[in-house]
């Protein structure tokens, strides 16, 4: 729209100038006038502009799609038409191979006949010349089933348009917010089920793994397994569709994981769009084979007459095989942090740390990482205005630096404010999947404070969403460690400087009070200890990753800190949680340096490092018994946290921490003392 001098607006047409009616119209105005002329044929037309170039409504209808072109040009071909029509059909054929691989049932002989695009459109349905036959060719006999004879339509890496249409078609719930995003409902479960997670204990990982009391792995049997993976296989089988993503974790390029996930909800398919590291269409022509494998059947229960089943829902973990398989939740964060388990057992073996943090890095190149249970603020606090942000959940640190396994974030909604969280409030735009919220029927105005759902809402959006995102998403080695804890008894100071005894120590405790709802069934928060701050999604005992994590920030010089962003002035019910702009004053002074150089004091009980000042932050509140009008209250309770906290670590005295028993001894002595 431009001004014409006069107050006036006018569309510009393609050339530049004003456009009016026809050839000898004027449009004083800016409206065009109809004009209708005689022609020598004596019909009259409305020729204002060219005729459409089709003759049928379906053909002007199959006009509006452009074929997409072939992304890149094809290797090893002089470049006729007909090599490269060849290898794109070699190179389809190998795909859509590779895909029946992976839906095969493992007790027929040959994976299922698939075939590209939607079962809806008639344009698409498989000529016989699509069907992959594998090494067998077709002969019906008796053993053949129904199943045999269908194909499994498959939709792989669809964009997020052609997603956003599937979802809205097919799955209820589904609808476009005010802002763009994909509302959708994940179903019964609206947050993980860690108690129905199992891993496949065999030979090696009976070894490998930790097992037992406070592991996360529930053990199960690989013949269990199987027979999941046959019942999550047959389901996805029976539909008209699976959705089949291919996607990579890990922006360090030397220790990027390929993974497949088959899925049969549009959902699941832009969730992990969004989650997982998109390839390029170059990277997605020569895949290959994946290194793992989700079977999401989430639909779909397990069986309870089955082995170690104890409700209807399963998640199950084969390293082995690299597969996962899951029955019984549509809740899509069982995929992302699934894949999470997975990285946590294969990098320490190649020696690198998987961390269940945030990680974001100054314009100086200072990267911090903040780690914390679900709720604690990693993905609040990572996501800052002034840093560039290099993740939100979940990280490797290798030798060279940081570097993100995921490709998106995955923000808690509920309360969600513009002003207070602006680059979280912006991503949530077209592309971005909003689980569980609820909006207004006609304008679709999200109230995100509604938790008529779920408390747990959820938006996963792609990371280049966030303006000041790091890609690709690596950094160098951490200046900070930044231990977050949204402590419900309101009696952890809101910051304090950790030597790397009492980083260690706090650490493997894992404290937080666990904000309602991402676990399936908590309603209100509750103290909680869970180990490296993820004990629901590592693998190895946690004195490996501590280990590791000594060694990393002695090595680098890093500086840990434990900063409480939950209560003070009472515990929850009484207290309040402390204010977000006050929390960032914090971090902004740990990362500017100047906390560092600060004036401290020791607290009583737990021992810690606290300054007596931080600009913008009311002095009274950073130790925590000035803001309770109850003093023996305070004392009370504190002496309760510190207690619950040496219970706790009790399970960890007899582990030996790294090569020194030194360190051992000092993480021991780095708890409360009373
Ligand atoms: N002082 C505070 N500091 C940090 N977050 C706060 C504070 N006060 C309130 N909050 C709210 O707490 C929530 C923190 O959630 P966030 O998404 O950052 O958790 P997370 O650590 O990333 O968890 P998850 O691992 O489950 O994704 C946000 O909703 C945020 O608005
Ligand atoms: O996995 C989820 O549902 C959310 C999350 O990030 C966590 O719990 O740490
Ligand atoms: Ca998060
Ligand atoms: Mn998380």
């Amino acid at each position: 729209m431009a001004s014409n001098g006069n107050g006036e607006f006018t569309f510009a047409n393609g050339n530049g100038t004003a456009a009016v009616a026809n050839g000898n119209g004027t449009a004083r105005n800016g409206l065009a006038k109809i004009q209708t002329q005689k022609k020598g044929n004596g019909m009259c037309h409305d020729d204002s502009t060219p005729p459409v170039k089709a003759q049928t409504i379906d053909e002007l209808h199959s006009l509006q799609k452009k074929k997409s072109a072939p992304t890149t040009p094809i290797k090893g071909t002089q470049g006729g038409a007909f090599a490269i029509t060849l290898s794109e059909v070699e190179r389809q054929k190998q795909q859509l191979q590779s895909i029946s691989a992976s839906l095969a049932s493992l007790t027929r002989e040959t994976g299922p006949k698939v075939v590209r695009g939607d079962p809806a459109k008639q344009s698409e349905t498989p000529k016989v010349s699509s069907h992959v036959s594998h090494h067998h060719h077709f002969t019906p006999t008796i053993s053949v089933s129904d199943s045999a004879l269908k194909f499994t339509h498959v939709l792989y890496n669809l964009s997020p348009a052609e997603l956003y249409e599937q979802a809205i078609k097919y799955e209820k719930g589904s609808f476009i917010t005010s802002t763009g995003a994909l509302a959708t409902l994940s179903g019964a479960k609206t947050g993980r089920s860690p108690r129905d997670k199992r891993v496949v204990k065999d030979d090696t990982t009976e070894d490998e793994l930790w097992w037992g009391r406070g592991s996360p792995n529930i053990e199960m049997d690989e013949h269990t397994f199987m027979v999941n993976r046959e019942r999550a296989v047959d389901y996805l089988n029976s539909l008209d569709k699976v959705f089949v993503n291919d996607q990579f974790l890990n922006w360090d390029p030397e220790n990027r994981i390929k993974v497949r996930i088959v899925s049969a909800r549009a959902y699941h398919s832009l969730f992990m769009h969004n989650m997982c590291i998109r390839p390029t269409p170059e990277e997605l022509e020569n895949f290959g084979t994946p290194d793992f494998t989700i079977y999401n059947a989430g639909q779909f229960p397990c069986n309870r007459y089955t082995h170690y089943m104890t409700s209807s829902t399963s998640i199950d973990l084969n390293l082995a095989r690299r597969e996962m398989v899951i029955l019984g939740t549509m809740y899509a964060g069982e995929m992302k942090k699934g894949l999470f388990s997975v990285m946590h057992y294969l990098m320490p073996k190649r020696q690198i740390l998987s961390l269940h943090s945030g990680c974001n890095m100054g314009k100086d190149g200072d990267v911090a990482l903040f780690f914390g249970l679900s709720g604690t603020g990693k993905t609040t606090l990572s996501t800052d205005h002034n840093r560039y942000l290099i993740g939100d959940d979940e990280h490797c640190w290798t030798e060279n630096g940081v570097s993100n396994i995921e490709g998106g974030c995955y923000a808690k909604c509920i309360d969600l404010s513009g002003e207070k969280e602006p680059d979280i409030w912006n991503a949530i735009k077209f592309g971005a999947v909003l689980e569980n919220i609820v909006f207004d029927e006609h304008t679709r105005e999200v109230d995100y404070s509604d938790k008529s759902v779920t408390e747990n809402t959820r938006a996963a959006y792609p990371i280049e969403y966030i303006p000041n995102a790091k890609i690709p998403c690596v950094g160098p080695h951490p200046k900070n460690v930044i231990l977050l804890a949204c402590d419900a008894f309101g009696v952890l100071p809101p910051v304090s400087k950790l030597n790397l005894a009492q980083t260690m120590y706090h650490f493997i405790s894992g404290y937080t009070a666990l904000v309602a709802g991402t676990e399936d069934g908590i309603k209100e928060p509750t103290a909680t200890f869970s180990a490296c701050f993820g004990a629901a999604f590592i693998m190895l005992h946690p004195t490996k990753y501590a280990a590791m994590l000594a060694d990393k920030m002695l090595k680098h010089g890093a500086t840990g800190w434990l900063v409480n962003t939950g209560w003070s002035g009472g515990s929850y019910g009484s207290g309040k949680r402390i204010k977000l702009p006050y929390t960032r004053r914090i971090i902004d002074a740990i990362h500017d340096g100047s906390l560092l150089n600060a004036k401290y004091k020791k607290t009583e009980v737990f021992g810690l490092e606290i300054p007596t000042e931080v600009e913008g932050v009311p002095s009274e509140i950073l130790d925590p018994v000035n803001t309770w009008s109850d003093k023996d209250a305070h004392n009370e309770t504190l002496l309760k946290l510190a207690g619950l906290f040496k219970r706790n670590f009790e399970t960890f005295t007899n582990y030996k921490i790294g090569k020194d028993n030194k360190l051992t001894e000092e993480i021991l002595a780095a708890g409360p003392n009373f």
